[in-house]
């Protein structure tokens, strides 16, 4: 027979990271409230008859949000065989007002006392045995992280399923506990005797929801209605506020009995705090970490791993371990001598008039024959006007920038036309990248032309550009988790919170953009912790602006072709994602279905805790695995497509295969649409797929630039997609480019989110048509401004459509605020399942 059993508990006391432990899962976990808000299912890995729920924190049965209603209902709705109540124990106190309200559920309730390491290491002191002969229900010490207890946790909860005893009731202080007898009384009819005591006390404290879900008449209410009324007199305060204070006061007790506290000063996180935290540190310390991040992720460490990934494993080939990479890059740099004083002495025959086509000529071709190239040199070794010729090549010191010149004479000339190409695979251990093999295995089975082309223009181009950032990808995620799991995100929550309210804005909105920088989904799902329905849509429309780990390719991208790599290029993308939320935030809320002012954020902020390698190691993983499925799945289904669109077009009046790329399908959807981008910057047909492909996924841009730009090619013909890019872009247009790109519509997986949020078509389509329309204005001024102040574009058209749509944002930015709609803001948005 299974067993059903619900991790229940305030959030952030581990309930997740239990869960992970008991069924192997591998949720998301992060030091801070609010982390999951769905409920998961899952299995005991010792015993899969065993059911296990995760669900959402709570602080009571109160839901006031989303997730808080997710909960609840599990619990009253589906009734779970025994409720496994995790209470924070170095935060005791607060996580047993929960406590007393599971025990009244009508369900078998174990208690776990999570985080007893921190209790330990505080020096303080829980009787267990008192506590859980007070409580009237097992107790069990646990530290989820470690993996202690668990077992042994639901072992008890077994027990408690078998045994079938409820938790005994405390007592409310008489004259509440005369008033809930009536109220059980009224309600004996209708409800199951176990759940009686907590509707009993629900419809006490006046719940709405509790209340809608009974039919009474205009009697039995009036008669409801007095019995609360005359507690609430007799006391003089409301009744919610009544039960509130008993079970304090309950609670009050249970601790002074069970909790021995160590007396110490300020906490290690308490000192930190201080410094983090301060007014006017708490922001460049914020920057300052963020900018490490990118810097880190994009420039330094990520880059050296993503050139390895992209030029080695999927391009070339690489030298295992480095062994041989040394000889072979002196010998790499011996050649480009030679071929230098080649070069400039055949410049200066040029010039001299001696006639060496032949071997210009052969040098150009893609393969150039070496016995003409012999032949034509030995003919001017003849040649007596081609001995006095003396070239000229100059040399640039890369570190001091110095030039050198050398005179090349034919003897020079000579000696550099019989220089070879020096072959990695002489040189140490050589892998061949995975072009290259499969090149050879293809070549070998023999298959059709257009097989090979899909498989080496289409798929390994596209797929294999997108795999190549993984590495910087990985980097990235370890920060964040990193980040997320010491409590440091926390803080900047807080810190935003702040800043936000200041634009009438609510720091809770920061926390989806926070988690918004692994993957928009969860991101855009985590809004759902906001109580306000306006706060709550326009967190929806902007959480999508900040980059995520997929937007980081293109980020990276950008930054190495067409910005010599430059650490501010990373860390402006994430600023610009920042100020495009607060901007919006703004603007948005100058409009009436906006307007108000945001709910008081209130957040505990945890303690710091060193962060856990398997915690940190699995959140990278989970999210940089989830990528990487991308890239088999929805990425190679679309290379698969833009392949064919690519490969296929009218040529000559027909249909088929094209010779000139410039002819195929693609090319001709990307002109049709290039007008539009025109005034950005980027309107090459090449640019503007790339974009459209990027609704898709983002990670699509890369990859339509690797398969129009003959990414799998970069190996053999030495273009590299820099190049390309260096080609089709300025500094300004790329940079539009990339704006644009970073806050255009998300990908179908987080406009879907949206839309599951939004649960409302017309919201879902405001939210995205928002999103194009911001992404247009940046790009739009980005390149006319940045344009007029570089020089590449002369004042014009565009320039008046960038000064038009900068008034327009300043005015909305200062205008004065519309008058909130009062009821509207509150009412509750319905999720869909
Ligand atoms: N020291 C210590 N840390 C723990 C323990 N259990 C969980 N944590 C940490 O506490 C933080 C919160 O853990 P989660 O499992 O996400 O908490 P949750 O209860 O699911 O939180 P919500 O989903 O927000 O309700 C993480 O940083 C965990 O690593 C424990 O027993 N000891
Ligand atoms: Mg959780």
């Amino acid at each position: 027979m299974s067993i059903r059993l619900a991790l229940a508990g305030n959030p952030n006391c581990g309930k997740t990271t239990m869960f992970n432990d008991l069924t192997g899962a591998t949720q998301y976990v992060g030091n801070w409230p609010g982390v999951t808000v769905e409920k998961k299912e899952g299995r005991w890995k010792a015993d899969k008859e065993i059911r296990i729920t995760d669900l959402p924190g709570i602080y009571s049965l109160s839901p006031y949000t989303l997730e808080e209603v997710v909960a609840r209902d599990y619990l009253v709705g589906e009734k779970p065989d025994a409720i496994m109540d995790l209470v924070d124990a170095s935060n005791i106190e607060r996580n047993l007002y929960l406590t007393t309200q599971l025990l009244e559920m009508g369900i078998p309730v174990v208690v776990a006392l999570n985080m007893m390491d921190i209790v330990e290491k505080r020096g303080d002191v829980i009787d267990v045995k008192k506590l859980s002969s007070l409580l009237g229900v097992p107790v069990v010490e646990t530290a989820a992280v470690k993996g202690k207890g668990t077992k042994e946790l639901v072992e008890a909860a077994k027990k408690a399923v078998s045994a079938g005893k409820l938790p005994p009731q405390h007592e409310f202080p008489e004259n509440i506990e005369k008033a809930l007898q009536q109220i059980t009384d009224m309600i004996a009819g209708v409800t199951e005797e176990s759940q009686r005591r907590w509707y009993a006390v629900k419809l006490f404290e006046r719940d709405q929801k509790v209340m809608a879900r009974f039919q009474f008449s205009v009697d039995t209410q009036a008669k409801l209605e007095a019995i609360i009324s005359a507690v609430e007199e007799e006391l003089d305060d409301d009744a919610e506020s009544i039960i509130t204070d008993a079970r304090y006061q309950y609670i009050g007790g249970i601790v002074k009995a069970c909790v021995k506290k160590k007396k110490t000063g300020m906490t290690v996180s308490d000192k930190i705090d201080h410094i983090v935290t301060n007014r006017i540190l708490a922001l460049p310390i914020f920057a300052l970490v963020m900018f490490i991040v990118y810097y880190v992720s994009v420039t330094t460490v990520g880059t050296i791993l993503t050139d390895w990934a992209n030029d080695g494993v999927f391009g070339d080939g690489w030298h295992l371990a480095g062994y041989g990479a040394g000889a072979y890059e002196e010998a790499g740099s011996e050649y480009e001598t030679q071929t230098a004083y080649r070069d400039a002495w055949l410049a200066a025959a040029e010039e001299g008039g001696v006639d060496v086509s032949a071997i210009t000529e052969q040098l150009e071709a893609e393969e150039p024959d070496a016995d003409v190239l012999a032949g034509a040199t030995a003919a001017l070794a003849a040649d007596a006007s081609a001995a006095d010729i003396v070239g000229t090549a100059a040399f640039e010191d890369e570190e001091t920038g110095t030039v050198t010149e050398e005179a090349v004479d034919f003897g020079m000339f000579e000696t550099a036309m019989a220089a070879e190409e020096p072959d990695p695979a002489n040189y140490g251990i050589w892998v061949p990248g995975i072009p290259v093999l499969l090149e050879g295995a293809l070549g070998g089975l023999g298959i059709a032309d257009w097989l090979y082309s899909l498989i080496m223009d289409g798929i390994i181009a596209g797929v294999g550009a997108v795999l190549g950032f993984v590495p910087q990808i990985l980097v990235l995620f370890i920060f964040l988790a990193l980040l997320e799991d010491c409590g440091y995100m926390a803080r900047v929550a807080f810190i935003m919170d702040r800043i936000f309210r200041k634009f009438g804005l609510s720091g809770k909105s920061f926390i989806p953009m926070l988690i918004g920088t692994g993957c928009g989904v969860p991101g855009v799902m985590a809004s759902r912790t906001i109580e306000q329905e306006r706060d709550r849509r326009m967190t929806i429309m902007t959480t999508t602006f900040v980059p995520c780990g997929a937007k980081l390719p293109i980020i990276a991208l950008i930054a190495g072709a067409l910005f010599d790599n430059a650490g501010w290029v990373a860390f402006s993308a994430y600023v610009i994602g920042v100020l495009a939320i607060i901007v919006s935030g703004i603007m948005l809320k100058k409009f009436r279905m906006f307007a108000g002012e945001p709910a008081p954020f209130v957040m505990e902020l945890p303690a710091y805790h060193t962060p856990t390698l398997v915690n940190v190691l699995r959140s990278m993983w989970e999210r940089g695995w989830s990528f990487i499925k991308k890239a088999g799945t929805i990425i190679l289904l679309s290379t698969i497509v833009l392949w064919f669109l690519q490969s296929y077009g009218w040529e000559n009046g027909a249909f088929g295969a094209v010779e000139n790329i410039d002819n195929c399908i693609l090319a001709g959807i990307g002109n049709a649409l290039a007008p539009i981008f025109a005034p950005l910057g980027w309107a090459s047909w090449q640019n503007v797929v790339a974009t459209v492909t990027g609704w898709i996924a983002k990670e699509n841009v890369v990859a339509t630039f690797g398969q129009t730009y003959g990414f799998a090619e970069v190996a053999e013909d030495g273009v590299e997609i820099w190049a390309n890019l260096q080609a089709s872009f300025t500094a300004v247009s790329a940079y539009s480019f990339m704006c644009f790109n970073l806050l255009c519509a998300p990908c179908f997986a987080a406009m879907g989110a949206i839309k599951r949020e939004m649960n409302n078509a017309k919201w879902t389509c405001f939210a995205i048509g928002y999103m194009m329309v911001f992404a247009y204005a940046v790009a739009l001024m980005v390149y006319q401004f940045g344009g007029l102040l570089t020089g590449e574009l002369s004042f014009g058209v565009g320039t008046i459509a960038a000064v038009i749509v900068l008034a327009l944002m300043i005015y909305l930015l200062v205008r004065k605020p519309a008058k909130a709609d009062g009821a509207e803001g509150l009412r509750k948005m319905s999720v869909q399942a």
